[in-house]
């Protein structure tokens, strides 16, 4: 055990490549507002031409789609992992950011030094991860050239276009919740990409509410940590990035009020999150003295 722990932590911490990492503005790949202009314009005028050109030519036949989309989900779920466990493994040995007991480094990472530097592991992982939603364009295009029109959703566009947004901000801002933000995220797309590969090879899985479900939970869970990151922030020594975070919680609350409508359009039977769904409803229509909130 002891053995496997040191080579993970070699090959995803503590390799010279990882371990000297800097972020530096204009030098890392994609590491300016340019790029990222660029690359969420094309994925987005790409995405609506090849839609409308699509509808006058033949969809791709599964037995070409299906292998390629086994494939990318594949390469994606086993890259989840990988952030996964990097970016937990970097958290549980950078006594320079956080320190070593384990319960203060989690709610440090959640609040990061204001003077932290954007490098080391942490912040290779965040790199990786900024990459991998570029990658992640790869779905939408599957989707278009099967024409599963249904499900090119506005929440499927919209996640996928300001998701890169979301990462570039984390890294500039060097912004404080993001190693809970990789680690959450990556574990739910190890989840959602294995679901996605099943699919794909035929073996279609009883549990897709599970993975709905655990999609919905990584976004109220970082609507409770971000409460005590802004207690934190401003009684306690102060978070780094601390502003940007709201940008990040204004893209969790739309993506959870359409999760939310997804779930109520997908699955029939009621569980916990739909009666918590409900109270929030509640809460927003008192707020704004309106009776009709989707
Ligand atoms: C269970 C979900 C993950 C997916 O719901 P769906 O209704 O889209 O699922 P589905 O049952 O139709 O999906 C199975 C179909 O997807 C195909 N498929 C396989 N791999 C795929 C891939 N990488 N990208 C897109 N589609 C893929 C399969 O071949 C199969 O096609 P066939 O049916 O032809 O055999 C859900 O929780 C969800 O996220 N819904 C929103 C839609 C979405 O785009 N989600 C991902 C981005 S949002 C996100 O990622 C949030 C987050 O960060 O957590």
């Amino acid at each position: 055990m002891a053995s496997v722990y040191a080579t993970l932590a070699y090959w995803l911490v503590n390799h010279p490549n990882i371990a000297n990492f800097t972020w530096t503005e204009g030098e890392t790949l994609g590491s300016t507002v340019f790029f990222v202009f660029v690359v969420v314009s094309v994925y987005l005028s790409a995405t609506f031409l090849l839609r409308y050109v699509m509808v006058s030519l033949p969809a791709l036949g599964p037995r070409i789609l299906k292998p390629i989309t086994a494939i990318h989900s594949l390469i994606l779920c086993l890259l989840s992992l990988t952030m996964a466990v990097g970016c937990t493994l970097s958290l549980a040995s950078s006594p320079d950011i956080v320190p070593s007991n384990p319960t203060a480094r989690f709610f440090r990472s959640i609040c990061l030094p204001l003077d932290v530097k954007p490098s080391g592991p942490l912040f290779f992982w965040a790199q990786v991860f900024y990459l991998s939603k570029i990658l992640e364009f790869g779905d939408t295009l599957l989707i278009i050239l099967g024409k599963s029109f249904q499900r090119l959703s506005f929440l499927h566009v919209y996640h996928h276009a300001v998701v890169v947004i979301m990462c570039f901000v984390w890294l500039r801002t060097r912004q404080s919740m993001f190693p809970f933000g990789l680690v959450a995220n990556s574990t739910v797309h190890v989840i959602m990409y294995g679901y996605y590969f099943l699919c794909a090879i035929g073996c279609r899985p009883k549990w897709k509410r599970l993975v709905t479900d655990c999609q919905v939970l990584q976004f109220l869970l970082a609507f409770g940590f971000a409460g005590w990151m802004f207690q934190e922030h401003v009684f306690g020594s102060g978070c780094s990035g601390f502003w940007a975070c709201g940008f990040n919680g204004v893209f969790n609350a739309s993506l959870l009020a359409l999760f939310f409508n997804f779930r109520s359009k997908n699955y029939a039977k009621k569980t916990i999150l739909d009666t918590w769904a409900e109270m929030i409803k509640d809460v927003g229509k008192k707020a704004i003295g309106s009776k009709k909130i989707d």
